[in-house]
């Protein structure tokens, strides 16, 4: 079995794509499990002591609407002992002042429920003004832009992914 799970929602794809380059990288589908929010429940986490989280940020600074939708369910969860890494996808010049605003709302609310959030990204070679996602000066986890900086993606996920298997300890 897996001994990741990776639960990512997209509306337009490109939140899975970056999932499936996340979990090339891992080392492909028997180390990190994709599933799709929309086609998830609560009890699907359980199994899984290191978890990754991929949403992007819609409608100035909402979450994607299937990771709308389970929020609530989140508070079900329990996240102790659980490991967890952020990802996201945003625009930061057409939403500069809510650049990845989900990721930092997703975090928030795991870390409230017992999650230990793993995956800090630095805010170097980025250009936005606010942020949901920013703790301490840095990302929650890896901020990815596919509108105006897709051609550094794939060189994020390869260094992100070689820190988070430290974190994880896989
Ligand atoms: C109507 C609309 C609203 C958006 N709002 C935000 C936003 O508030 N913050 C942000 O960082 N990106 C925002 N974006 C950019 C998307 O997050 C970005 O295009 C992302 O790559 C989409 O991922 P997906 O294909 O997985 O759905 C918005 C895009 C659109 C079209």
């Amino acid at each position: 079995m897996a001994k990741i799970g990776l639960f990512y929602g997209t509306q337009t794809g490109n939140t899975e794509t970056i999932a499936e380059l996340i979990q090339q990288e891992f080392g492909g589908e028997t180390i990190v499990k994709i599933q799709d929010i929309s086609e998830t429940d609560a009890g699907d986490f359980e199994q899984y002591d290191c978890l990754i989280i991929g949403c992007p940020t819609w409608n100035v600074g909402e979450l994607q609407s299937d990771w709308e939708g389970f929020y609530d369910e989140l508070d079900e969860i329990n996240f102790s002992g659980k490991k967890v890494a952020y990802f996201g996808a945003g625009d930061q010049i057409g939403y500069a002042d809510n650049f990845q605003d989900a990721m930092g709302i997703l975090e928030e609310k795991i870390s409230q429920n017992g999650g230990k959030t793993v995956g800090y990204w630095p805010k170097d070679g980025y250009d936005f003004n606010e942020s949901k996602a920013v703790k301490n000066n840095r990302f929650v986890g890896l901020a990815l832009d596919e509108d105006n900086q897709s051609d550094l993606t794939a060189s994020r996920v390869k260094s992100w992914v070689a820190q988070v298997k430290q974190e994880f300890g896989v």
